[in-house]
Protein backbone atom coordinates (compact mmCIF):
# COMPACT_ATOMS: atom_id res chain seq x y z
CA UNK A 1 0.00 0.00 0.00
CA UNK A 2 1.69 3.44 -1.10
CA UNK A 3 1.17 6.30 1.51
CA UNK A 4 -1.20 8.29 -1.11
CA UNK A 5 -3.30 6.23 -3.16
CA UNK A 6 -6.13 8.09 -5.74
CA UNK A 7 -7.90 5.59 -8.42
CA UNK A 8 -9.72 6.76 -11.04
CA UNK A 9 -10.86 10.07 -9.64
CA UNK A 10 -13.48 12.62 -11.07
CA UNK A 11 -14.24 15.59 -10.08
CA UNK A 12 -16.52 18.58 -11.02
CA UNK A 13 -17.54 22.23 -10.51
CA UNK A 14 -20.88 23.30 -11.02
CA UNK A 15 -24.35 22.44 -11.42
CA UNK A 16 -26.54 20.19 -14.07
CA UNK A 17 -25.50 21.04 -17.88
CA UNK A 18 -22.99 23.27 -16.40
CA UNK A 19 -20.99 20.92 -14.47
CA UNK A 20 -17.45 20.64 -16.01
CA UNK A 21 -15.02 17.81 -15.21
CA UNK A 22 -11.77 19.28 -13.53
CA UNK A 23 -10.07 15.78 -13.33
CA UNK A 24 -11.12 12.99 -15.22
CA UNK A 25 -10.78 9.57 -14.42
CA UNK A 26 -6.72 10.89 -12.62
CA UNK A 27 -5.05 7.91 -10.66
CA UNK A 28 -1.75 8.48 -9.08
CA UNK A 29 0.55 6.58 -6.55
CA UNK A 30 3.19 7.94 -4.29
CA UNK A 31 5.09 6.32 -1.67
CA UNK A 32 6.08 7.42 1.92
CA UNK A 33 8.84 9.79 1.62
CA UNK A 34 8.88 10.20 -1.71
CA UNK A 35 8.65 14.10 -3.13
CA UNK A 36 6.87 14.53 -6.77
CA UNK A 37 6.19 17.39 -8.75
CA UNK A 38 2.74 17.66 -9.95
CA UNK A 39 3.24 19.63 -13.27
CA UNK A 40 0.95 21.25 -15.55
CA UNK A 41 -0.26 24.72 -16.88
CA UNK A 42 -2.84 26.88 -16.01
CA UNK A 43 -6.21 25.25 -15.02
CA UNK A 44 -5.37 22.08 -15.65
CA UNK A 45 -6.32 20.83 -12.17
CA UNK A 46 -2.82 20.98 -9.82
CA UNK A 47 -4.80 22.84 -7.20
CA UNK A 48 -7.81 20.52 -7.25
CA UNK A 49 -5.87 17.83 -6.76
CA UNK A 50 -4.26 18.73 -3.66
CA UNK A 51 -7.27 19.94 -2.65
CA UNK A 52 -8.69 16.67 -2.97
CA UNK A 53 -5.75 14.74 -1.06
CA UNK A 54 -6.54 17.96 1.93
CA UNK A 55 -9.65 16.04 1.80
CA UNK A 56 -11.39 19.44 0.94
CA UNK A 57 -13.45 18.70 -1.95
CA UNK A 58 -15.65 15.64 -2.40
CA UNK A 59 -15.35 13.27 -5.31
CA UNK A 60 -17.53 12.46 -8.10
CA UNK A 61 -15.97 9.29 -8.58
CA UNK A 62 -13.36 6.75 -7.41
CA UNK A 63 -11.28 6.49 -4.70
CA UNK A 64 -9.00 8.60 -2.22
CA UNK A 65 -6.72 7.04 0.56
CA UNK A 66 -4.31 8.88 2.46
CA UNK A 67 -2.31 6.78 5.06
CA UNK A 68 -4.88 4.95 6.89
CA UNK A 69 -7.76 7.29 6.05
CA UNK A 70 -10.08 6.81 2.98
CA UNK A 71 -10.97 9.81 2.41
CA UNK A 72 -14.08 8.43 0.11
CA UNK A 73 -15.78 7.38 3.51
CA UNK A 74 -13.91 9.70 5.87
CA UNK A 75 -16.89 12.34 7.68
CA UNK A 76 -16.00 15.95 7.80
CA UNK A 77 -14.87 15.80 11.03
CA UNK A 78 -11.99 13.23 10.32
CA UNK A 79 -10.93 14.96 7.60
CA UNK A 80 -10.20 17.96 9.52
CA UNK A 81 -8.71 15.32 11.99
CA UNK A 82 -6.46 14.12 9.15
CA UNK A 83 -5.20 18.10 7.76
CA UNK A 84 -4.34 18.98 11.69
CA UNK A 85 -2.63 15.81 12.40
CA UNK A 86 -0.99 14.99 8.67
CA UNK A 87 -0.86 17.90 6.58
CA UNK A 88 1.65 20.38 6.23
CA UNK A 89 0.55 22.89 3.89
CA UNK A 90 2.47 25.39 2.22
CA UNK A 91 1.21 28.09 0.08
CA UNK A 92 1.98 31.80 -0.55
CA UNK A 93 -1.99 32.10 -0.12
CA UNK A 94 -1.80 30.98 3.62
CA UNK A 95 -1.91 34.15 6.01
CA UNK A 96 0.44 34.59 8.42
CA UNK A 97 -0.89 36.38 11.37
CA UNK A 98 0.85 40.17 10.86
CA UNK A 99 0.94 41.18 14.24
CA UNK A 100 2.08 37.74 15.73
CA UNK A 101 5.87 36.99 16.19
CA UNK A 102 7.58 34.49 13.82
CA UNK A 103 7.77 32.13 17.08
CA UNK A 104 4.16 32.49 17.91
CA UNK A 105 3.13 32.26 13.84
CA UNK A 106 4.93 28.92 13.95
CA UNK A 107 3.81 27.86 16.92
CA UNK A 108 0.39 28.37 16.09
CA UNK A 109 -0.80 25.20 14.34
CA UNK A 110 0.88 23.03 16.24
CA UNK A 111 -0.66 24.32 19.39
CA UNK A 112 -4.29 23.17 17.93
CA UNK A 113 -2.55 19.27 17.52
CA UNK A 114 -2.47 16.42 20.17
CA UNK A 115 1.36 16.29 19.79
CA UNK A 116 3.39 17.78 23.06
CA UNK A 117 5.94 20.48 21.49
CA UNK A 118 8.54 22.64 23.06
CA UNK A 119 10.63 25.48 23.11
CA UNK A 120 13.96 23.74 21.97
CA UNK A 121 11.47 21.80 19.26
CA UNK A 122 10.54 25.35 17.53
CA UNK A 123 14.14 26.45 17.79
CA UNK A 124 14.93 23.39 15.33
CA UNK A 125 12.19 24.19 12.96
CA UNK A 126 13.19 27.77 12.77
CA UNK A 127 16.79 27.28 12.57
CA UNK A 128 16.46 24.52 9.38
CA UNK A 129 14.53 27.15 8.07
CA UNK A 130 16.80 30.00 9.00
CA UNK A 131 14.52 32.07 10.68
CA UNK A 132 15.60 31.26 14.25
CA UNK A 133 17.45 34.76 14.24
CA UNK A 134 13.58 36.41 13.53
CA UNK A 135 11.52 34.25 16.50
CA UNK A 136 11.31 37.74 18.36
CA UNK A 137 10.00 39.75 15.34
CA UNK A 138 6.05 40.41 14.67
CA UNK A 139 6.02 38.67 10.54
CA UNK A 140 4.77 42.11 9.30
CA UNK A 141 8.34 43.60 9.51
CA UNK A 142 9.97 40.23 7.66
CA UNK A 143 10.42 40.59 3.88
CA UNK A 144 9.28 38.16 1.54
CA UNK A 145 11.80 35.41 1.60
CA UNK A 146 11.59 35.57 5.51
CA UNK A 147 7.36 35.00 4.75
CA UNK A 148 8.20 32.11 2.47
CA UNK A 149 10.26 30.48 5.28
CA UNK A 150 8.28 31.52 8.36
CA UNK A 151 5.17 29.68 6.07
CA UNK A 152 7.56 26.30 5.88
CA UNK A 153 8.57 26.13 9.34
CA UNK A 154 4.90 26.32 10.49
CA UNK A 155 3.62 23.31 8.03
CA UNK A 156 7.05 21.38 9.10
CA UNK A 157 6.51 22.27 13.40
CA UNK A 158 3.36 19.93 13.28
CA UNK A 159 5.28 17.26 12.14
CA UNK A 160 3.16 16.51 8.99
CA UNK A 161 3.47 12.80 7.52
CA UNK A 162 2.77 15.00 3.48
CA UNK A 163 3.93 18.13 2.75
CA UNK A 164 1.49 19.87 -0.42
CA UNK A 165 3.15 22.62 -1.47
CA UNK A 166 1.79 25.19 -4.02
CA UNK A 167 4.09 27.22 -5.81
CA UNK A 168 5.61 29.72 -6.25
CA UNK A 169 8.49 28.65 -3.65
CA UNK A 170 11.93 29.82 -3.61
CA UNK A 171 14.17 27.32 -4.32
CA UNK A 172 16.69 27.32 -1.42
CA UNK A 173 13.69 26.91 0.84
CA UNK A 174 12.38 24.02 -1.35
CA UNK A 175 15.63 22.14 -0.88
CA UNK A 176 15.73 22.90 3.02
CA UNK A 177 12.34 21.27 2.98
CA UNK A 178 13.60 18.07 0.61
CA UNK A 179 16.34 17.74 3.56
CA UNK A 180 14.01 18.33 6.38
CA UNK A 181 11.40 16.08 5.19
CA UNK A 182 13.97 13.37 3.75
CA UNK A 183 15.10 12.79 7.33
CA UNK A 184 11.79 12.04 8.92
CA UNK A 185 10.27 10.24 5.71
CA UNK A 186 7.39 12.76 5.42
CA UNK A 187 6.01 13.12 1.51
CA UNK A 188 6.11 16.22 -0.49
CA UNK A 189 3.49 16.81 -3.32
CA UNK A 190 5.05 19.90 -5.12
CA UNK A 191 1.95 21.88 -7.60
CA UNK A 192 4.19 24.05 -10.17
CA UNK A 193 3.44 25.57 -14.02
CA UNK A 194 6.91 26.05 -14.57
CA UNK A 195 8.58 22.45 -15.82
CA UNK A 196 11.59 24.36 -14.73
CA UNK A 197 10.62 23.95 -11.04
CA UNK A 198 9.56 20.44 -11.60
CA UNK A 199 12.75 19.44 -11.99
CA UNK A 200 14.03 20.61 -8.71
CA UNK A 201 11.83 17.30 -7.52
CA UNK A 202 13.04 13.33 -7.93
CA UNK A 203 9.54 12.61 -9.56
CA UNK A 204 7.38 14.65 -12.04
CA UNK A 205 3.91 13.50 -13.41
CA UNK A 206 2.44 16.02 -15.56
CA UNK A 207 -1.43 16.80 -15.74
CA UNK A 208 -2.82 17.97 -18.38
CA UNK A 209 -6.43 19.18 -18.69
CA UNK A 210 -7.51 16.92 -15.50
CA UNK A 211 -5.48 13.71 -16.45
CA UNK A 212 -2.36 12.71 -15.60
CA UNK A 213 -0.37 12.46 -19.23
CA UNK A 214 3.20 11.81 -18.47
CA UNK A 215 5.04 10.10 -15.42
CA UNK A 216 8.63 10.84 -14.98
CA UNK A 217 10.94 8.61 -13.30
CA UNK A 218 14.17 10.02 -12.01
CA UNK A 219 14.05 13.49 -13.52
CA UNK A 220 11.87 12.64 -16.59
N1 LIG B 1 -14.34 26.37 -6.94
C1 LIG B 1 -14.33 26.28 -8.27
N2 LIG B 1 -15.46 26.48 -8.99
C2 LIG B 1 -15.47 26.38 -10.33
N3 LIG B 1 -14.40 26.07 -11.07
C3 LIG B 1 -13.24 25.86 -10.43
C4 LIG B 1 -13.15 25.95 -9.00
N4 LIG B 1 -11.87 25.69 -8.64
C5 LIG B 1 -11.20 25.46 -9.79
N5 LIG B 1 -12.02 25.56 -10.85
C6 LIG B 1 -11.66 25.35 -12.26
O1 LIG B 1 -11.03 24.09 -12.35
C7 LIG B 1 -9.94 24.14 -13.27
C8 LIG B 1 -8.69 23.65 -12.57
O2 LIG B 1 -8.35 24.61 -11.58
P1 LIG B 1 -7.08 24.45 -10.64
O3 LIG B 1 -7.02 25.66 -9.78
O4 LIG B 1 -7.10 23.12 -9.98
O5 LIG B 1 -5.90 24.48 -11.72
P2 LIG B 1 -4.36 24.72 -11.48
O6 LIG B 1 -3.66 23.70 -12.31
O7 LIG B 1 -4.04 24.74 -10.04
O8 LIG B 1 -4.18 26.16 -12.10
P3 LIG B 1 -3.23 27.38 -11.65
O9 LIG B 1 -1.82 26.98 -11.98
O10 LIG B 1 -3.73 28.50 -12.50
O11 LIG B 1 -3.46 27.60 -10.18
C9 LIG B 1 -9.85 25.57 -13.78
O12 LIG B 1 -10.49 25.64 -15.02
C10 LIG B 1 -10.60 26.35 -12.72
O13 LIG B 1 -11.21 27.49 -13.31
Amino acid sequence: MKHIELEKVKVGFGRGNRRRQVLKNLSLRVGRGECLAIYGGQGAGKSTLLAIIAGLLELDEGEAVVGTYNLTNCSTEEKALMRREEMGVYSEEAPLFAELTVQENIAFLAALQQKKRNKVWLKEVAGHFGVEPLLAFPTKELGHYDCQAVRLARAAAGEPAVFLVDAPIDLELFQKLQQWARKRQQTILFATSSYEEALWAPHIVELDNGAIREWGGNKC
